[in-house]
């Protein structure tokens, strides 16, 4: 037996031609099958890469009902496998009839041994990638930053960070636009640090100053009129895990001394209360003000500021993520239409090139809404720019000043297959024919890049 998992079946039922074609493929591991059933049996055994079969199987050499019917079989039980159909000479239209079923390739018979073992190879090669691709994608799934959707190398540098600092419990201060992401990476850092206790948040600018303070710290019964139980702040809420502080440039100025004060001691007297209750939590800050302007306007504590930004996260805005927009677009599309049990919606040309060139204030809630919005109304399976109710920007703009070659092709690079792999909903074929290179070129571009599928 060989060491290695046999990765091509080989499908003829002319045996003499059967064992040619092994011999001139003899590099890769194979096995063989001469008709439908031979070959399924095969092929659920061995999960092979690549297929190569040819089109007239027993029962009925002369017609090609059972070489479709394998090919539909074997693109069923997985869609990944690389089948090459060999088709008889000027038999152009079954060739682009398996094409259409789901085939990698098709070559005329008699084949040339060479082009053979070649075709074979690049199939195998790209077999190869897809599964890693699909690793990668499973595995990041698996992260806690994994339900952040981001293809912009300043994000992804960002979900690292979150990553890294989460172990320990340094005080993070996230500032972003709203909309860019704060509480999913607040949550993510939670995810991430394995702190046992809950992720609590409470959006500082949400509630009236009168009742922040007992919110945050909780109360004894009686402390005051309507305090009818002792109820816990959500400080102690998150005891033993983390707490969100969201919008806390919105924190009055009374609650800002009492959280310094919670920060420096960890420990909390409930309103009404005596005793001092250690809590052990991580605080995150998130907010989309300036903190230092209003630090300058007299509206933030300094000392405060520099308790909360142990560690300071930058989260770009939507525009400013290269080809991101688009990439979320098609996410919530899918996501939106398999909630509604809808086929999924896809964006027109044109939807895309707005997306492209809208601003986002709202960031990537906004987007989402809008995909939301369009994803009840549409009336077919297309949403136009004018579904979105966005503009259609004319023509690209550019304004690059950056001089030096190898920097501006690079970033050119970037960008192209960034935005082609998000136009095309990451359909690596149709990615690399918009970007007019081979599949195999733009899987290198993409692994030179640092880029997932
Ligand atoms: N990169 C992303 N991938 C997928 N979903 C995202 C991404 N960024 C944000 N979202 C989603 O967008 C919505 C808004 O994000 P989130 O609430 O985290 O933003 P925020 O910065 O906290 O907003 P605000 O400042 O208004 O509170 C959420 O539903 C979130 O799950």
């Amino acid at each position: 037996m060989s060491a290695q998992p046999p990765s091509l079946l080989i499908v003829e039922d002319d045996l003499a031609l059967q064992k040619q074609l092994k011999w001139s493929m003899d590099r890769f591991e194979s096995v063989t099958a001469d008709d439908v059933a031979s070959a399924v049996l095969q092929f659920r055994r061995h999960k092979p890469a690549v297929v190569t079969m040819d089109l007239g199987l027993p029962p009925d050499q002369d017609s090609v009902s059972e070489g479709f019917r394998l090919l539909e079989k074997l693109i069923e039980l997985e869609p990944t496998t690389k089948v090459i159909v060999l088709t008889g000479q000027n038999d152009q239209n079954n060739a682009l009839r398996a094409i259409r079923m789901g085939a990698y390739d098709f070559l005329a018979k008699p084949v040339d041994p060479d082009v053979l073992v070649l075709t074979v190879e690049r199939a195998m090669r790209l077999h190869e990638l897809q599964q890693e691709n699909q690793r990668l994608l499973t595995q990041q799934e698996g992260e806690p930053t994994g339900k952040l959707l981001t293809r912009d190398a300043q994000m992804q540098r960002l979900c690292r960070t979150i990553e890294r600092v989460s172990a320990s419990d340094a005080t993070v201060l996230l500032l972003g636009e709203s909309g860019t992401g704060k509480e999913l990476l607040a949550q993510a850092l939670h995810d991430a640090s394995r702190r046992k206790g809950r992720f609590v948040a409470i959006n500082c600018a949400a509630i009236p100053e009168a009742l922040l303070e007992s919110e945050l710290f909780g109360y004894e019964r009686g402390a005051f009129t309507g305090a009818t139980k002792t109820t816990v702040g959500k400080i102690e809420t998150a005891h033993g895990g983390t707490l969100m502080l969201d919008e806390i440039g919105d924190l009055p100025m009374s609650l800002q001394a009492k959280l310094l004060r919670f920060l420096q001691e960890r420990n909390i007297e409930r309103l009404g209360g005596r005793q001092e209750i250690a809590v052990d939590v991580r605080i995150v800050g998130a907010t989309h003000q300036d903190l230092k302007a209003q630090i300058e306007q007299g509206l933030f504590r300094e000392d405060l500021y520099y308790r909360l930004a142990e560690i300071v996260v930058d989260i770009p805005p939507l525009r400013d993520r290269a080809g991101d927009a688009v990439l979320l677009a098609h996410a919530f599309l899918r996501r939106f239409s398999s909630e509604q049990r809808r086929p999924i919606l896809r964006l027109t040309d044109e939807a895309i090139r707005a997306v492209e060139a809208h601003r986002w204030p709202g960031n990537v809630r906004e987007l989402q809404n809008m995909m939301k919005r369009a994803s009840i109304m549409a009336d077919g399976d297309r949403i136009t720019a004018e579904d979105l109710g966005l503009a259609v920007p004319d023509a690209p703009a550019a304004d690059d000043t950056e001089l030096d070659l190898r920097t501006v092709r690079e970033r050119a690079e970037r960008q192209a297959v960034v935005a082609a792999l998000s136009r095309t909903d990451n359909n690596i074929a149709k990615a690399a024919d918009l970007l007019g290179v081979s599949r195999p070129t733009l899987y290198d571009l993409m692994a030179k890049l640092g880029l997932k599928t």
